[in-house]
């Protein structure tokens, strides 16, 4: 479907639901230094064919303007004509959306989550076991233990795409970059902002456990 054929309450419904989102995540501290970025898929998908909104690349996102957000394709083509330009990482999200057919991914950098990819970065995995919040993820296992990957981070982004095609597990709705940050994502904005939660309180709390632990 060409994104012209997408009807207009859809666009205009993500549009409020990614301000809203990106006006709670700078309201934690979560976009220090112009980082991270947000993208919510709009339209119908196949792995072929999508269409998405991503911040613009650059801007100070605990600034709410008309300029915060533009829509890209599966290839990151701009669906309609502007001059913004999308997130530099949005090779990133188009292999997740690829990948998972998920409706929303947020990106953040955290000091928690730069400092348990260094941390685990040997296992190329944070394992956390049996913590209650692995419920977040729709894992109701008893003692259920889960392992978050870890990927190396490039300054050539389009080099981390591969390295998302060969870990990305889909019990796992979300990755970290190696000293930069997580993408978490979910079937909407409220899944993926549930996701990234229960991720951010997982690594806070893997990287105390690992202090407290160490040198018993
Ligand atoms: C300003 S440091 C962060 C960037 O290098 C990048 O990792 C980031 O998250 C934001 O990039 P952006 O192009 O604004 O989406
Ligand atoms: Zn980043």
């Amino acid at each position: 479907m060409s994104f012209a054929d997408i009807m207009l309450e859809d666009k205009q419904r993500v549009l409020r639901e990614f301000t809203e989102v990106k006006a709670d995540f700078a309201s934690r501290g979560w976009f220090p230094g112009t980082s991270g970025n947000l993208s919510m898929r709009v339209g119908p998908f196949t792995p072929e064919q999508f269409h998405f909104a991503v911040t613009a690349s650059g801007k100070d996102k605990t600034k709410s303007t008309p300029e915060d957000f533009l829509f890209v394709d599966q290839d990151g083509n701009r669906s309609e004509a502007t001059a913004l330009k999308p997130s530099a990482e949005t090779s990133l999200h188009r292999e997740i959306y690829r990948l998972t057919g998920a409706g929303a991914i947020f990106h953040i950098h955290s000091v928690h989550n730069n400092l348990v990819s260094e941390l685990f970065w040997e296992r190329r995995s944070v394992r956390i076991d049996g913590v209650e919040l692995i419920k977040a993820f729709d894992i109701w296992d008893e003692d259920a233990v889960i392992e978050i990957p870890i990927l190396p981070n490039y300054a050539d982004v389009p080099r981390i795409v591969p390295e998302i095609t060969a870990n990305l597990n889909p019990r796992i709705p979300g990755l970290l970059i190696r000293k930069h940050g997580l993408c978490a994502w979910g079937k909407d904005a409220f899944e993926a902002k549930r996701h990234l939660e229960a991720f951010e309180f997982l690594f806070e709390y893997a990287y105390k456990w690992e202090l407290l632990n160490r040198g018993r």
